[in-house]
Formats: structure tokens, sequence, C-alpha cells
């Protein structure tokens, strides 16, 4: 049996494996605007990228997902630019980022390193949104393999409110995420907001429903991504959910908070692709 050190390092190693596959096969010499996304994945992407070397990189421009990702940029000596200068009716050619879960239809759950509100703008701003991740991440349905809940980024003065609500709509335990080790209170996110962790039972999906035996719209606790996403983001207080779905990522040139493709290096060596034409 592999001990806790080979498996951390078969997952840095299929981390560096499906970044550089997803680079590969979405970073085209021609593109200029690039988003980069949060987390201990996107650390690969970046190598992936700088290893293309400046006289494919000078030309482009780098859009961070926060502090950290600013931060790797810059490093990396990649061009730093950001989002808020991005002009009206542009986009970016396309943004890399993690995911802490996805499921069968390319629904995310993100927000596990509290970037989500960023991640979201960035990714919906690209044309093509790309997923990497480990064989970890890859689960038929949300809430499977990531137990900690759904990260929602709340205004600091209505947490109490908005967990209140969150326990009336099924979720078990939803809790106010405390800060790092030695920081006393709650995490403050890159936006100056808490992060809140919701959990659920396992979430739905539209064929899940399909023959009306399940209504997904929170009965017995049990949600579609889908209504449980729509309903989250109208309660008062939320800043941002870190579900990402609604239409796929093929269906809208940009505005998707889904990607058009996941990378998953797997514990075999290979990379699993999934694309909404092939779930
Ligand atoms: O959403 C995120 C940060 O808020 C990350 O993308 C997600 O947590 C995955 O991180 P990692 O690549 O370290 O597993």
């Amino acid at each position: 049996m592999a001990t806790t050190t080979q498996q951390a390092a078969l997952v840095e190693t299929s981390k560096r494996l499906a970044a550089f596959q997803a680079v590969k096969d979405h970073l085209l010499p021609e593109y200029t605007r690039i988003g980069i996304g949060s987390g201990s994945t996107v650390v690969y992407v970046v190598e992936a990228i700088s290893a293309l070397g400046p006289a494919v990189t000078s030309r482009m421009a780098f859009y961070p997902t926060g502090s950290q990702s600013e931060e790797l940029i810059e490093a990396a000596g990649l061009n730093l630019q950001y989002i808020s200068k991005l002009p009206a009716g542009q986009q970016l050619d396309v943004a890399f980022d993690g995911a802490d879960e996805v499921d069968d239809d390319l629904n995310l759950i993100k927000g596990g390193g509290a970037c989500l509100w960023q991640e979201k703008i960035v990714a919906a701003s690209a044309k093509r949104f790309v997923c990497v991740a480990d064989f970890r991440k890859l689960s038929p349905r949300l809430g499977t393999a990531w137990k900690k809940g759904i990260p929602i980024e709340v205004l600091p003065m209505a947490a109490p409110r908005v967990l209140d609500e969150l326990a009336r709509m099924g979720s078990q335990n939803p809790r106010v995420r405390p800060g790092l080790p030695g920081k006393a209170g709650a995490i403050v996110t890159d936006n100056g907001m808490w992060m809140i962790d919701a959990p659920f039972a396992p979430l739905l999906l539209p064929k899940d429903v399909e023959d009306g035996s399940e209504t997904g719209s929170g009965t017995n606790s049990v949600w579609t991504v889908d209504a449980l996403a729509d309903r989250l983001i109208k309660i008062p207080g939320v800043a941002e959910i870190g579900l990402f779905y609604g239409k796929n990522g093929l269906e809208v040139a940009a505005g998707a908070q889904k990607p058009v493709a996941a990378y998953f290096g797997m514990a075999d060596g290979t990379v699993q692709v999934k694309t909404p034409t092939t779930t």
C-alpha cells in the first residue's frame, strides 16, 4: 500500500500531467489574453506556460483571480494584467483554473482556497474556460467526494442570517470558515468577505429527476445543482457561490461558468479529458 508521502507525490504528479496537457491543447500561440486561476494545480499551469518561453509568452497578458495567482504570474516573469482593465466587449482567449470537485455534467465546486468570486468573473470573461485537476476531483455528483460543503462568499454582517437560511434549506452544519492556524476569527477573502462552507446531500443532475420520483427542488433537502445554485445566489448577503453551473461552455462563447474541457491527471499516469460532448 502507498505511504502518505507516496500518495501526495502521486497527486502532485497527476496535477502536473493534467496542467501540461491542458496548456498544450488550449494555449494557442496567437492568444494574447489568458486567465490564471488559484490553487495548487494552477502552479503547474503557470510552469507549463513558462516552459513555452518568452518567444511565445511575451506577447500575452495574464489575468489573475486573486492575490495568489497575481504572485504566481509575477514570479514567473509573465505580463500581469487585471480583469478590471479588460475593455467592455472584450474577452480573454482562454482561462485555466482548478476545482474542488467536478461532476458528470462538468458542474464544479470551487472556493476551497477562498478565491471563488474573482475566479468566476475571470472564467466567465473567457471564450474558453479549461479546468485542470487531479483524479481525486472526478466525481459523478457534487458533494460525493468533497464533503466540506459548498463554499459561499458572504458579507460578514450577513453571515448569521445566511447560516440560518442554509440550515432551513437542508444544509447539514453550515459554518463560517475559520482563519488559518494562528489567526483568530474567520478567513477573510481577497474581497474582504467571509466564506461559509455549506454541506448538502450529493447534488442531482437533470437526468436524475427525469422520471419524476424526485423534484430536486429542496424537498427532503435534495437539490439539483441548478435549483440549489439559483436559490443560494438569491440569499441576501451572499456575494457569490462556489457552484460553477448553468449553460455548458461549448454552448456560449463567453459568460459560461462551466468549462469547455476538464483535464484530470490520473493515478496511472494518464490524463483523462472530459468535455460536454463526452459526458
Ligand atoms: O477554487 C479554488 C480556490 O478557491 C481552487 O481552484 C480549488 O480549491 C482547487 O485547488 P487545488 O488546485 O489546490 O486543489
